[in-house]
């Protein structure tokens, strides 16, 4: 996973700006009648895919009684990879050349859409949310997912998303402002859904020293959950896949009627604080296979995302030469860029030539800035990208991380 280790060499942003939330009403004054709207919409969507989940639990049941493991083989040494630091710039809007268009309100799941099996293992306790102390593993995250009820907790807009297309499908995006909806209630919205990952999630910071001292850190914490769709089983894995947790798949199950893709993982990025930061990338790795769709689901603290092409306009991006894209070619500053800033629920969905031709980041901001996590599915075509991708951020080269309530701490417990 070359990108993941590239943010070695970020540097902070000499930027004092904060991340600004765009003209959006928070829902929780004057769209009563949206919400109810909304509340009613996302029960009868309960309903009618209360019927699909269940399915899903029993197929996943099936599956781990097919994949009950041997034991597992020895680890295949990883291939890290760094890259140059790049200074931050500062934020601004939505370029004008962009061209913002409405999306029909959701496209229809293709027929050969395959629905993964994947569903948290059921639940042995029921601790309350938040419910706990410095006391290592004991807790059962899986209870607490157990013990919520999602499809009365997690509620999702019905407005429309806008498209934004530039050079001719090269930038392919999707945007669904406020997408997962808050709410007055605070046992409800995406609220409880932040504080239940923050609270329950096994994370990890990559860190491993590379021949010759230098040490590279992540700067953000990470996890991942869901498997390739191989088939291969847990005992291929060094580190074996981890089912979705309840909330995780409604989502997923939401996203994919929005979008019409189909996601078998999702990495979970907690971005800490302002420090914490993804340095420009591409999700064009062989393993997600050519033109993936990624969707992204922003909660908690805003953060700009910015993107840049791998070539300037008009000329077009080289082919990669290694399975893990190239870096772009032409002064950085000759290229198109795309700036935009995440809010609380926004789900940006990225299509297309998006990850073989343009780059994304979350650069580092100075300054108080809140926590923010960030959920990315995908879908994960080969068993040996998945492997590599496992090891890195579910602890293969770096240490285990739990939040305490207020802030991370080194530990392992959770999902
Ligand atoms: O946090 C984000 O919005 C981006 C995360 C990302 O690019 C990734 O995980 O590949
Ligand atoms: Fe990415």
């Amino acid at each position: 996973m070359k990108r993941r280790l590239s943010d070695a060499n970020d540097i902070p942003s000499p930027s004092t700006s904060r991340p600004r939330h765009h003209d959006r009403p928070d829902n929780a004054g004057d769209d009563d009648k949206q919400l109810q709207l909304a509340l009613d919409l996302s029960r009868r969507d309960a309903q009618l895919e209360r019927m699909s989940e269940q399915d899903q639990i029993q197929e996943a049941i099936r599956q781990s009684m097919l994949h009950q493991e041997a034991a597992a083989p020895p680890p295949i040494p990883a291939a890290p990879n760094t890259t140059s630091p790049r200074p931050p710039k500062a934020a601004t809007p939505l370029s004008p050349e962009a061209k913002l268009q409405p999306i029909a309100a959701s496209r229809p799941i293709a027929s050969s859409t395959k629905i993964a099996p994947l569903f948290a293992s059921p639940a042995k306790a029921k601790p309350r949310l938040g419910d706990h102390g410095d006391d290592g593993d004991s807790r059962s995250s899986a209870a607490t997912a157990d013990a919520i009820d999602w499809d009365h907790t997690l509620l999702f807009s019905q407005e429309p998303g806008r498209t934004i297309n530039r050079l001719d499908g090269s930038l392919d995006l999707e945007y669904w402002p406020g997408w997962l909806l808050s709410h007055p209630d605070p046992d409800r919205g995406r609220k409880v859904l932040m504080r239940w990952m923050l609270n329950s999630i096994q994370w990890h910071r990559v860190t491993y020293t590379r021949p010759g001292g230098f040490t590279v850190r992540t700067p953000r914490y990470t996890t991942t959950f869901g498997r390739d769709e191989t088939g291969a089983p847990d005992s291929a894995y060094d580190k074996p896949p981890k089912p979705f947790p309840a909330p995780l798949l409604k989502i997923k199950l939401q996203v994919e009627r929005l979008t019409g893709a189909s996601f078998n993982s999702v990495i979970v990025n907690f971005y800490a604080d302002g420090n914490d930061s993804i340095s420009y990338h591409s999700d064009d790795e062989a393993f997600l296979g050519p033109n993936p769709t990624i969707a992204s689901l922003t909660l908690g603290s805003s953060r700009d995302f910015y993107m840049r092409r791998k070539a300037p306009a008009g000329v077009d991006v080289a082919p990669p030469t290694k399975p893990s894209g190239s870096k772009g070619s032409g002064p950085a500053a000759t290229r198109p860029t795309e700036k935009m800033v995440l809010n609380d629920g926004d789900l940006l969905v990225m299509r297309g030539k998006t990850q073989a031709e343009w780059e994304h980041s979350v650069p580092k901001r100075a300054g108080n800035v809140g926590g923010r996590i960030n959920l990315t599915f995908r879908r994960c075509v080969s068993k040996r990208g998945t492997d590599n991708f496992l090891r890195y951020n579910r602890g293969g080269v770096g240490d285990t991380w739990r939040w305490n309530g207020t802030k991370m701490v080194p530990g392992k417990g959770g999902v």
